[in-house]
C-alpha cells in the first residue's frame, strides 16, 4: 500500500480499529501508514513546519517537546481552518495548557468537528507525549538526529545567547523611562533590550537598514581580463577597505541615532552608554562599487599584446540611461581614471553633473591621466577637456606632477612651487589635490619619492582654510601600472573617512601603496630570478594578497604639514 492510497475511510477504519481493539499487525501497520500521511501531508501543508527534511525526526521531536513556534501557531490560525480543537492545542499559551490539552481524555470524544486525519493526529500527540513524560525524553530517536538536534540546540544558544529553546518565550514589556540628562531622550537600557529579544528579527531589519546606508561609488575605469588596473584596480581594494571606514562612519551615525550595532551579528538597539562590541559578524559594510568598464582589455597596454573593445560616449550613456530609468542613480562618489577619447570624457562630465544635481553632496575624485615624465600618452585633444570641463567639476584631483604642471601651465621646482601650482589647481575647482609623485629632491636621499597634498576647507565663519603636506616614500626600481588607480581610490577611501584631515588620509593612503608595492616587487623578483628585471606580467600588482594591508594599513610613512 503505498501513501497516496490511504484514503481517508482506510484512516477512519485503522481509528475505529485502534478505538475498539488491541493492535493487530495488520492495525498497526496501516496506523503507522496512516500517521506518516497525516503528519506529512496535513503538517506540511497546515503549519510550514520543515518536515522534509529528517520528516520522521522532525515529526517527532515537535510532538515530543510540546513546543509550538509563533510562526507555526500563526500559520495555522491565519491561514488553515483549523478546528478549534487543533488552535487549542497549537496555541496554549503555556505549557501547562498545552499538556492539558494533549492529555485531555476527551479530545477525540468532545470535539466532534475534527476530521478524521486531526484525530487520529491529536491522539497521536496525546500518545507521544504520555510517553514523553513517562520516557523522560525524546521517542525513537536515533543517534544521528540527538546529535544533529544538539548541534542545531548549541548554535542557537550562541546566537541568541541561551536560555531555554523548547518553551514559549516571555514577552515582559516595562514602561520606557527617558532620562532627561541623556540627550537625545531614548527609553531606557531595559526596555530596549527586552524589546530587542522579543523582537529581534523584524527590529533588526528595519533598524538595520535605517543604520547601514550604503556608500556607494559610481567608477568609470578600465576592465581587464588579466591584472589589476583601472576597476580590477580599484574595486576590490574599496569594498574591502571601506568595510573598516564605513563601520566607523556609520558607528557615528548609529550613536548619534541611539542605535548601535553590537557584535553578535544582529542588530540590538541599545542606549548610548551601551558598550558597542566589534561589527564583525555577519554584516558587509564595505562600499558598493558600481563599475562601468570604460575599456575591455585582454590585459594592460604594458604587456606587448594587448586586445579589446572599447566602450564609446553613446555606449556610456546608454548603460547611464538604464541606471536612471530604474532610478538607482544616488551615488555618493564617482571614480574615473584612464581615457583616451574626448566625447567619452564629455559625457562623464554629463554623468557627474547631473548626479551631482540629484546629490549635492557627491564627491567627484578624478585621476587626470595625460602622461608622466614630460610626455603624453593620451591624445592631446583630451587636454583642453580635462583643463576646461573635468577639472572644474572634480572635488579630489591625482595628478602626477608632469600632469599638474600641464594643467596649469606652471612648472614645479621648488615645493614652493608646487604649493602654487596646488592653489591654481584650487581655483580651478577641486578641495583636495595630491600630487602623486615629483621629481622633488627628497630630504631624506634620491631614493625617496616626494608627494605633495592641499586640501582647502570652509571654516564655519566663511572663511577659508587650507592644509598641505609632504609625504616621502621608498622608491622602487620599477615601473607598476595601475598604481594610479589603486591610489586614487585609496584617497577616495581615506578621505572619506578623515574627510577634514588630509594628513591623516595621505599616511593611510601612501601606507597602502607601500605596502602593495612592497609585496609586489618581492614576489615579481621571486619570479623573475637573481639578476633578471620582471616583466608585466610578473609586476601585476599583488592585490588579493593584500587585503590585510588595505583594511588596515600599518603606518609606515609621516605625512609632514608643511603650512
Ligand atoms: N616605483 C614606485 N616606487 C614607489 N612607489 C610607487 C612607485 N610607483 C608608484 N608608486 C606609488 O603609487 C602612487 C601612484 O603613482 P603613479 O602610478 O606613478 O601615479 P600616476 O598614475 O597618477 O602617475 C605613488 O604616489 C606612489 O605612492
Ligand atoms: N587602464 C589601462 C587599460 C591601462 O593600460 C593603464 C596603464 O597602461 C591604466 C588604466 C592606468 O594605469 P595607472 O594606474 O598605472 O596609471
Amino acid at each position: 500500500m503505498t501513501l497516496e492510497s490511504v484514503t481517508l475511510a482506510e484512516v477512519e477504519a485503522s481509528l475505529g480499529t485502534l478505538e475498539n481493539e488491541s493492535l493487530s499487525e495488520t492495525t498497526d501497520y496501516l496506523e503507522k501508514e496512516a500517521e506518516i500521511f497525516a503528519e506529512e501531508k496535513r503538517m506540511e501543508m497546515m503549519m510550514g513546519w520543515h518536515l522534509k527534511r529528517e520528516p520522521r525526526l522532525q515529526r517527532s521531536t515537535t510532538v515530543a517537546t510540546g513546543s509550538i513556534d509563533v510562526d507555526s501557531a500563526a500559520a495555522v490560525t491565519d491561514d488553515f481552518p483549523a478546528s478549534a480543537a487543533v488552535k487549542e492545542v497549537l496555541l496554549g499559551q503555556d505549557e501547562g495548557a498545552q499538556t492539558a490539552a494533549l492529555g485531555s481524555e476527551d479530545v477525540k470524544g468532545t470535539h466532534t468537528d475534527l476530521d478524521p486525519v486531526q484525530r487520529l493526529f491529536l491522539e497521536k500527540i496525546k500518545d507521544y507525549d504520555n510517553m514523553h513524560r513517562l520516557n523522560g525524553g525524546l521517542l525513537e530517536t536515533e543517534p544521528d538526529y540527538v546529535k544533529y538536534l544538539s548541534e542545531e540546540t548549541a548554535k542557537l544558544q550562541r546566537l541568541y545567547g541561551g536560555g531555554d529553546l523548547s518553551s514559549f518565550p516571555e514577552f515582559t514589556f516595562t514602561e520606557a523611562v527617558f532620562a532627561k540628562s541623556d540627550p537625545p531622550l531614548l527609553p531606557s537600557h531595559d526596555f530596549v533590550i527586552e524589546m530587542i529579544n522579543g523582537l529581534s528579527r523584524i527590529a533588526s531589519s528595519s533598524a538595520y537598514r535605517e543604520a547601514a546606508m550604503e556608500c556607494r561609488v559610481l567608477s568609470i575605469q578600465s576592465h581587464v581580463v588579466r591584472g589589476y588596473v583601472g576597476n580590477k584596480s580599484a574595486s576590490f581594494p574599496l569594498q574591502d577597505k571601506e568595510s573598516q571606514a564605513c563601520q566607523q562612519a556609520r558607528r557615528r551615525r548609529c550613536e548619534e541615532a541611539g542605535l548601535r550595532l553590537a557584535a553578535t551579528g544582529f542588530l540590538l538597539v541599545t542606549s548610548p552608554k551601551m558598550e558597542t562590541g566589534s561589527l564583525g559578524a555577519g554584516l558587509v559594510l564595505g562600499f558598493e562599487v558600481d563599475s562601468i568598464n570604460s575599456v575591455q582589455f585582454s590585459n594592460h597596454t604594458g604587456y606587448s599584446h594587448w586586445k579589446g573593445q572599447v566602450l564609446t560616449a553613446d555606449e556610456l550613456h546608454v548603460l547611464y540611461e538604464g541606471i536612471k530609468l530604474n532610478n538607482v542613480h544616488q551615488y555618493d562618489y564617482v571614480l574615473t581614471g584612464y581615457t583616451r577619447d574626448t566625447s567619452f570624457l564629455e559625457m562623464v562630465v554629463d554623468i557627474v553633473q547631473e548626479l551631482k544635481r540629484a546629490n549635492p553632496n557627491l564627491v567627484y575624485v578624478c585621476d587626470p591621466v595625460l602622461g608622466d615624465h614630460g610626455s603624453m600618452y593620451v591624445p592631446q585633444n583630451l587636454y583642453p577637456v580635462y583643463k576646461n570641463k573635468v577639472v572644474p567639476v572634480a572635488d579630489i584631483i591625482t595628478p602626477n606632477q608632469f600632469e599638474a604642471e600641464l594643467l596649469t601651465g606652471k612648472n614645479i621646482s621648488t615645493e614652493k612651487d608646487a604649493v602654487e601650482v596646488m592653489d591654481l589647481l584650487h581655483a580651478m575647482g577641486p578641495d583636495t589635490v595630491v600630487i602623486t609623485s615629483s621629481d622633488l629632491p627628497s630630504r631624506l636621499g634620491d631614493r625617496f619619492l616626494v608627494s605633495l597634498g592641499s586640501q582647502r576647507h570652509v571654516r564655519p565663519d566663511g572663511s577659508r582654510t587650507t592644509q598641505r603636506v609632504r609625504i616621502e616614500v621608498p622608491k622602487v626600481d620599477a615601473v607598476f601600472v595601475g598604481t594610479g588607480d589603486l591610489f586614487a581610490a585609496m584617497l577616495l577611501a581615506w578621505t572619506h573617512h578623515y574627510p577634514n584631515d588630509l594628513k591623516m588620509a595621505c599616511e593611510k593612503t601612501f601606507s597602502v601603496m607601500h605596502h602593495v608595492i612592497q609585496r609586489t616587487i618581492s614576489y615579481a623578483h621571486e619570479l623573475a630570478g637573481p639578476g633578471r628585471r620582471p616583466s608585466p606580467p610578473q609586476l601585476e600588482l599583488r592585490m588579493v594578497q593584500s587585503k590585510a594591508d588595505i583594511e588596515d594599513p600599518a603606518i609606515v610613512t609621516e605625512a609632514t604639514v608643511i603650512s
